[in-house]
């Protein structure tokens, strides 16, 4: 992509070879489903629901991605009104996002990612977290970084009705 870098009184056109990518996703809790969040299940009395496994961790991570790419989203890849997604298991939607990435000559450099949930607890889990999308996005534990907030009881989060995901990704020409 060019981009413009202004140096004294004149402009000269620079290739860019960093992007940024956000991503957002939702998901309400419902009885009878596992609580998946970045491949780890975490024991809960209820999960998330959706067309696939729920992970809106991975969902907010495959869109920072497949945005800093300008790869539109999760949605356009993997419709929910498509049988083959039922109850998919995300990572296996991000092993794909990252297929997709590669092929353009895009890696990942770090990922930034916020889980917000008024319960369950979710510390003890986001070192394992960490681990799973590490493995999968090829980088150091230290390039993935996970936190979760509440939301201080405020809001659809706060009265415990599903959890929200906030990430945001560097990726880079390889
Ligand atoms: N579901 C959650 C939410 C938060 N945490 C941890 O608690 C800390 C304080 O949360 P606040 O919402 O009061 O900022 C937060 O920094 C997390 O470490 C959690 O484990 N699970
Ligand atoms: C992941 C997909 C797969 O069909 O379904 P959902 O689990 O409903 O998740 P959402 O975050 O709504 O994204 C849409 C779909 O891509």
């Amino acid at each position: 992509m060019a981009g413009v870098a202004v140096i004294g009184k004149g402009a000269i056109t620079v290739k860019l070879d960093i992007r940024i990518g956000h991503g957002f996703d939702v998901h309400a809790f419902a009885k009878g489903r596992k609580l998946i969040l970045g491949g780890v299940e975490v024991p809960y009395e209820m999960g998330l629901a959706g067309h696939s496994d729920a992970d809106v961790l991975i969902h907010a991570l495959c869109d920072a991605l497949l945005g800093a790419a300008g790869m539109n989203d999760i949605g356009h890849h993997f419709p929910d009104s498509d049988m083959q997604y039922k109850d998919a298991d995300s990572t296996l939607l991000l092993v794909h996002v990252m297929g997709l990435l590669r092929e353009k000559g895009w890696g990942v450099g770090n990922v930034d990612i916020t889980l917000m949930a008024q319960a369950p607890k979710l510390a003890s889990y986001i070192g394992n977290m960490r681990a799973r999308m590490a493995g999968l996005l090829q980088l150091e534990q230290d390039a993935v970084n996970i936190k979760a907030t509440t939301t201080e009881k405020l809001g659809f989060v706060g009265r415990k009705e599903g959890i929200a995901c906030e990430a945001v990704a560097l990726i880079a020409k390889l």
